[in-house]
């Protein structure tokens, strides 16, 4: 990959949080590189640590936290701006979307007034000018209605249509890094592909590099180019998408890609890897995936096994592979 080409950088982030009385490290040791204009799904199951790796690209973590490790976005190291720098940056160089617009959006100003207001903070524009863009953004995110709707309250619109005004806001001030953590989760299928090819497409259109957040590995198949899977805080697979579905090397990428429901005797069963993930605060020595594992040896309770290339162009951090 050439220099010039990575939009997104970080090496070596480890972050721990100090809250109760053993530190518990979430994120350890990831290196993630993602390029411009690339879309790169972080899956994995609840608590491997995907939320809170994409969230310190903005600093976004209680006070008190420790992140080790640096993060570039377009050369600048995140690690070292100031607090005033990282404003500057968020909304016009990075961007994010959540699963739950709701709680993100202001709940007693209009759509539009809060759209204004995200330009306005980082752009010296005219009110006029700001309405216009909005309007423009709306029409964009293909809000039917958009002049009406701007003038809606986040209550008034559906979950479907709230994404939409999201993502609007989200690409107000035309940044260059989406950050999308479970954007579509919670919304019912139908409106979950809508959303997802929306996503597809205005990334090609503004040239978006994107961190896509999500569980659901059928999700990371429609959205991404490549994708990284994580494991209590580690990635332990990744490569572009097509390989990482058809070809997946770790058992527990192979354990999301058999997770299914099936119907027997009548009812909908659940078919997940067995066993859980574990307490970050008490990890088992060497590979944390090991006491989940179909085929773990006496190798795997020995050393955590690092990342090394597959065969084809992903890597992989499996004593099977080691
Ligand atoms: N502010 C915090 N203080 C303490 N622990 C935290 C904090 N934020 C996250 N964690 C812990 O870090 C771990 C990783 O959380 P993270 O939110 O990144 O998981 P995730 O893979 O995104 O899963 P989910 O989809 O459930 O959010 C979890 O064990 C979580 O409890």
């Amino acid at each position: 990959m050439v220099q010039s080409d990575v939009a997104i950088d970080i090496r070596d982030l480890s972050v721990t949080f100090n809250r109760g009385p053993i530190p518990v490290k979430a994120v350890n040791g990831v290196n993630l590189q993602v390029k411009a204009s690339e879309i790169v799904a972080l899956l994995g199951e609840s608590g491997s640590g995907k939320s809170v790796t994409m969230r310190s690209l903005l600093r976004m973590h209680p006070k008190g936290t420790r992140i080790e490790g640096s993060m570039d976005v377009y050369g600048r190291d995140v690690t070292a701006l100031s607090a005033r720098e990282l404003a500057d940056l968020r909304g016009a160089v990075v961007s994010m979307v959540f699963q739950e617009p709701r709680l993100a959006l202001d709940p007693v100003y209009t759509l539009g007034t809060q759209i204004e207001e995200t330009i306005r903070r980082h752009e010296k524009v005219s009110r006029a000018v700001a309405a216009a863009r909005a309007l423009a953004l709306f029409e964009k995110v293909r809000i039917p209605s958009p002049q009406r709707r701007l003038q809606n309250y986040p209550h008034e619109m559906s979950g479907g249509m709230l994404q939409r005004a999201m993502i609007a806001m989200a690409l107000a001030c035309t940044p260059k890094v989406l950050l999308a953590d479970e954007p579509t989760t919670a919304l019912d299928a139908t409106v979950q592909i809508q959303i997802l090819l929306l996503i597809r497409e205005l990334q090609k259109e503004y040239g978006l590099s994107v961190i896509f957040v999500t569980h659901d590995i059928g999700v990371a198949a429609e959205v991404a180019d490549r994708v990284a899977v994580m494991y209590a805080g580690r990635i332990v697979e990744e490569g572009p998408v097509g390989e990482i579905i058809s070809d997946p090397k770790h058992p527990y990428t192979k354990g999301l890609l058999d997770a299914r429901v099936e119907r027997a005797n009548g009812r909908d069963q659940l078919i997940t890897i067995p066993g859980a993930p574990p307490d970050l605060a008490h990890l088992p020595t060497g590979c944390a995936f090991a006491p989940r594992c179909a085929h773990v040896t006496e190798a795997c309770g020995i050393t955590v096994p690092s990342l090394v290339s597959t065969q084809r162009s992903g890597k992989v951090a499996c004593a099977l592979y080691a």
